[in-house]
């Protein structure tokens, strides 16, 4: 399987219509691949929260319209990151989006965990409460968002519903940089699933943003890393190797809660 994570920069000098316009081409110069992965909140930056209101979406909105294009056009499979999503109440959600290649939403994901603990996100957009999942040829997907990554027990929720590769969309800081790579590896190793984190470069908001999007394998090691700045990460990974890795170190059955 070839998956390629596209590390967008999120600066404050490119519009919102430039940005989406420029991040459907380099989707479409991914044709080849088999999973296309865009980060969280990329419209406006994860950290832009003065800006969610301003530039939420319906589901369905402009993004939504832009990227099943973007993937129909180019025959993949498309975790297209997340929107700030409007529903019909008016109530904000932090919403990811996933494409089959042609072009049908396959999977939606309001993010669970909002970051900002009484502020920012954590009070401007509603709480998920589903987990998802989504069947991809030869692997099942689970999905989670950013501030997800410190929450190992949605992780082992998704793992109960199947989950063999983990699909993270973030805007994580330089600031935590550290955490970010440590707490990936730590969920591919602990529930032996590749993870696919695919986060920003740029700064929004005065927030310099890691960068490093990552791979890594179900034995923990990193397949590939991305730099600080925008970048397109491409990686080939054999799906099998969950199952292998899950057979010959079966840590998982010994779960004991
Ligand atoms: N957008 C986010 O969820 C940021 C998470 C973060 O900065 C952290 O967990 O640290």
């Amino acid at each position: 399987m070839r998956a390629s994570l596209i590390q967008i920069a999120v600066d404050e000098d490119e519009s919102v219509d430039s940005r989406r316009g420029r991040v459907a081409a380099l989707v479409r110069n991914q044709a080849g691949v088999d999973l296309v992965v865009l980060p969280e909140l990329w419209t406006t930056g994860a950290f832009a929260f003065e800006e969610f209101g301003r530039a939420a979406e319906p589901l369905e909105g402009p993004t939504y319209e832009a990227m099943a294009k973007a993937a129909s056009d180019t025959g993949v499979w498309l975790h297209a990151g997340s929107i700030p999503e409007r529903d019909p109440d008016g109530a904000l959600y932090n919403t990811s989006l996933v494409f089959s290649p042609s072009g049908e939403l396959a999977a939606g994901y309001r993010k669970i965990h909002r970051f900002g603990f009484d502020k920012g996100e954590a009070v401007l957009m509603g709480r998920g409460e589903d987990l998802v999942t989504v069947r991809l040829p030869g692997t099942t997907v689970g999905v989670a968002t950013c501030y997800d990554l410190r929450f190992p027990e949605l992780f082992r929720g998704l793992v109960d519903a199947g989950a063999e590769t983990l699909v993270i969309p973030a805007g994580w800081p330089e600031r935590r940089r550290a955490h970010w790579t440590l707490l990936a590896q730590a969920r591919a190793v602990e529930n032996q699933a590749f993870v696919l984190a695919c986060g920003t470069a740029g700064t929004h908001a005065g927030v310099p943003q890691a960068g490093h999007s990552i791979v890594v394998d179900p034995w923990g090691e990193v397949l590939a890393e991305a730099g600080a700045g925008e970048e397109v990460l491409t990686v080939e990974f054999d799906p099998g190797k969950v199952a292998a890795t899950r057979e010959q170190f079966p840590a998982l059955k010994d779960r004991v809660l």
